[in-house]
């Protein structure tokens, strides 16, 4: 059966790269055929899979240099039945694609948010006076280059070539170690890999809630690798609490962690177990 894998278009994104990194994974690993579907926002990609259109989706979820891409935690957070099965990570290059001559001419940067902070210092540097436009992946805005030659994008080197855009610079990112952790999520329960996340909130706002909460890992000896709160979206102050953490979700540590976890939050869903893959 061929699978049908969602990302975040049009085509040239990161989201792209790494998901065709993972179908390439999946043909060597698993001999496994797959079809990559573009949609035109992060939310259209992860609906799409909840909803049964495709099989998997291919989302990022964490940058070196900005840190979370908060939109997909909030999504796994209201959906019922997302569950994470691998984890890759890849180099992230930006450069700016302009029909301009140089830097002086440019008035307007185009680029999903992730992309504009991650080339925050050398905007700041290089083009102090210009309108940052977000945009929804760092590809939409390039289709706008032609009729403006004031206007740029901040996007790959592989996105300039693929939609034969001039490369006025060719790196700008703010660090050299730039890169993007993304996962595949499905619908499918996930029970394989020694890596786990999970999100709970806390019945209410008591001094220690958290705390305690942690605990039941330390205890354990569990390594917690990443924690993130978020609003809870219901009023001011209430947070959900994601957590990565090492360990698989049938180990008996792991068990009586989660068992003693759900005791003591108000809500606790476990986003399942996953691998990290090495791809190149
Ligand atoms: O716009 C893209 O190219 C995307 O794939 C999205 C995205 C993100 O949201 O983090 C993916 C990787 C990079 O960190 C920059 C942007």
């Amino acid at each position: 059966m061929n699978l049908s894998l969602a990302y975040l278009g049009p085509t040239g994104t990161n989201s792209e790269t790494a998901a065709l990194a993972y179908a390439d994974w999946l043909k060597q690993e698993r001999q496994q055929t797959s079809t990559l579907c573009a949609y035109p926002s992060m939310a259209l990609v992860l609906q799409s899979v909840a909803r049964g259109k495709v099989d998997r989706a291919v989302v990022p979820i964490e940058n070196s240099i900005e840190g979370t891409v908060t939109i997909v935690l909030d999504t796994l957070w209201q959906a019922d039945n997302l569950q994470v099965h691998q984890e890759l990570t890849i180099p992230i290059f930006h450069g700016l694609l302009s029909y301009a001559s140089s830097l002086k001419e440019i008035q307007t940067v185009y680029s999903h948010p992730q992309g504009l902070a991650q080339c925050q210092k050398w905007l700041e540097n290089f083009l102090p006076q210009v309108q940052l436009i977000p945009t929804k992946s760092t590809t939409e805005g390039i289709k706008l280059l032609k009729e403006d030659s004031t206007a740029a994008a901040v996007s790959s080197p592989r996105a300039a070539q693929l939609y034969q855009v001039p490369l006025l610079k060719a790196d700008i990112k703010d660090s050299s170690d730039n890169c993007t952790r993304f996962w595949i999520v499905s619908c499918d329960k996930s029970e394989n890999g020694s890596y786990l996340s999970l999100a709970f909130s806390l019945p209410q706002n008591a001094p220690g809630a958290l705390m305690k909460a942690l605990e039941i890992f330390a205890r354990r000896e569990i390594n917690l690798s990443k924690i993130e709160s978020r609003p809870s979206k219901r009023s001011l102050g209430e947070y959900v609490f994601f957590i990565d953490l090492e360990g698989n979700s049938q180990a008996p540590k792991i068990k009586e962690a989660l068992a003693e976890l759900s005791a003591c939050t108000e809500v606790l869903k476990i986003f399942g177990n996953y691998s990290k893959l090495d791809v190149k």
